[in-house]
């Protein structure tokens, strides 16, 4: 008998297991696919070890004439090569450490049966407590042809890019993988079913993010639900119901995740679901008393992300080994859209009780020095002059939102920033000009 057995080996799952087994439980973890999860594996690792190479060329072009010479061009078989080599390794590393530390890894499917036992490849495994981590899978359109619609997977294993590929939805998916595809000589469109806005980002900084993507040549196509893909010669056929037609090579979707639930066969343990997820309360507990879950199969408002994952799987370590009796909390959670140009937002940027204002940065010095044609920010702060959030977009919005992030979390005033003394020029020294 196990104490814990976890289901799911990606970032939240991997993380509890070490957690736990370092605290000197019995930990056993499974997997059906690859060790590490979709974050390593077909998630942020592979897409940003290739957005790299993307940034790289957009840099060189931004200072053409100004020292640089000759124009760079990204090549999709060398990009890929370079991912392949860089990120495909962590499978089998992140399977390594997990045996190198003694936790028990099986691989299959799991699922629940009506004893409450997990059954694993025809073998029923006991454990004290489980813990569900089975994360999410790409959503597809019910919608004729759908079969020939690809996920962000299947994307990330082309060998080579057709020369003009659709997105469908306007997240993080569509938007990063459409400036992949877009870099390395693709022609690429993204179509929103409603009017072009990225989730919940603030619109006006939005605006300049997708402004960015359509000075680049990304055509952006509004008010269009696709409900039909039909096979033509040379790739696909798009149409929706009032008209709309388009020839491209492939349709990728980027509309949304949904939980992985299907092989658990939560029904035999009563383990409450909605549409978005696994329902738990403010302990990561389920309906059932020996089941915790975390990560991305969670209904959640806290967005599916990598360090939530992690967050919540640090938070259960110490609630079942002890050391933590009070509900989880959560910090305020940055999002970001990455690319040469990158979106990102934390906290607050609207709202009667806060002062919100905009600032154009591309005057500023930092972002002359690269020549950053995109560089805004709007910072939002309460009446003792605290930073409550900001919503900016730039080349450095990335650095720039995680240094906010903690001066949101530590409630640092203009005051205090004034008195802090940092790295110049970097983005941090910008800082206290913002409040
Ligand atoms: C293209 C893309 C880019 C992304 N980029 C970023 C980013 O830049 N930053 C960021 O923070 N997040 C990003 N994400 C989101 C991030 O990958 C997820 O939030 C994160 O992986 C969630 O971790 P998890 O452990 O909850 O679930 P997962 O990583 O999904 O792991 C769950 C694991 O459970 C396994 N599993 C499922 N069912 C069973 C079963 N019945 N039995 C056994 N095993 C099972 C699955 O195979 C999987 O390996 C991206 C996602 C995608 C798709
Ligand atoms: N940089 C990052 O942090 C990053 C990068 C990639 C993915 N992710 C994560 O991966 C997950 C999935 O991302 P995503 O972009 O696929 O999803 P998303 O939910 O963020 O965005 C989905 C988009 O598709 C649209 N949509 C939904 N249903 C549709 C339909 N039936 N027809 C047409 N459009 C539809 C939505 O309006 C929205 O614009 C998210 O949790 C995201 O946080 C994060």
């Amino acid at each position: 008998m196990f104490d814990l057995l976890i289901i799911g080996a990606g970032p939240g799952g991997i993380a509890l297991a070490h957690h736990l087994n370092q605290a000197g439980k019995k930990v056993a973890i499974v997997e059906n696919d690859k060790w590490g999860g979709t974050c390593p594996n077909y998630g942020c690792d592979p897409t940003k070890m290739m957005m790299a190479v993307v940034e790289a060329k957009k840099h060189a072009e931004w200072l053409q004439g100004q020292g640089i010479v000759g124009e760079p061009s990204v090549k999709w078989e060398e990009m890929r090569a370079r991912k392949l080599n860089l990120t495909d390794p962590y499978e089998k590393e992140m399977l390594k450490g997990l045996e190198k530390a003694g936790v028990t890894t099986i691989y299959g499917t799991a699922s629940f049966n009506r004893n409450g036992d997990v059954v694993i490849n025809e073998k029923t495994y006991q454990a004290k407590q489980y813990v569900i981590a089975t994360g999410s899978r790409p959503k597809n359109l019910a919608i004729k042809g759908s079969e020939f619609l690809k996920t962000s997977n299947d994307f990330l294993a082309l060998p080579h890019l057709p020369s003009h590929m659709t997105f469908l939805g306007m997240g993080p998916v569509s938007l990063e993988l459409a400036q992949l595809a877009h870099a390395a000589g693709t022609e690429v469109t993204i179509i929103s079913r409603h009017e072009a806005k990225i989730g919940h980002f603030d619109q006006e900084i939005g605006d300049v993010f997708i402004a960015s993507l359509k000075s680049e040549g990304i055509e952006f196509i509004e008010n269009v639900s696709i409900n039909q893909v039909v096979q033509k010669d040379e790739g696909y056929q798009i149409t929706d119901s009032k008209g709309f037609e388009l020839e491209t090579g492939l349709v990728v979707l980027g509309i949304g995740r949904g939980a992985n639930l299907k092989d658990l066969a939560l029904e035999n343990v009563e383990v409450a679901v909605n549409a978005h997820g696994i329902e738990v309360d403010e302990f990561l507990r389920t309906t059932h008393p020996k089941i915790y879950a975390l990560g991305d199969v969670l209904s959640k408002t806290e967005g599916h992300l990598t360090p939530v994952s992690s967050f919540e799987s640090a938070y259960l370590a110490r609630l079942l080994t002890g050391k933590e009796e009070k509900a989880i909390t959560y910090p305020v959670i940055p999002s970001l859209i990455f690319g040469p140009t990158k979106l990102a937002q934390v906290g607050r940027v609207s709202g009667e009780d806060i002062k919100v204002k905009m600032l154009d940065l591309t005057s500023w010095y930092t972002y002359k020095r690269i020549n950053a044609p995109f560089a805004k920010i709007k910072i939002a702060v309460n009446d003792r002059n605290e930073l409550v959030g900001a919503s900016t977009v730039s080349p450095l919005a990335d650095e720039v939102i995680n240094l906010l992030t903690v001066m949101i979390q530590q409630k640092i005033s203009q005051a205090q920033a004034e008195r802090m003394i940092l790295g110049y020029p970097t983005v941090a020294s910008d800082l206290e000009y913002y409040y």
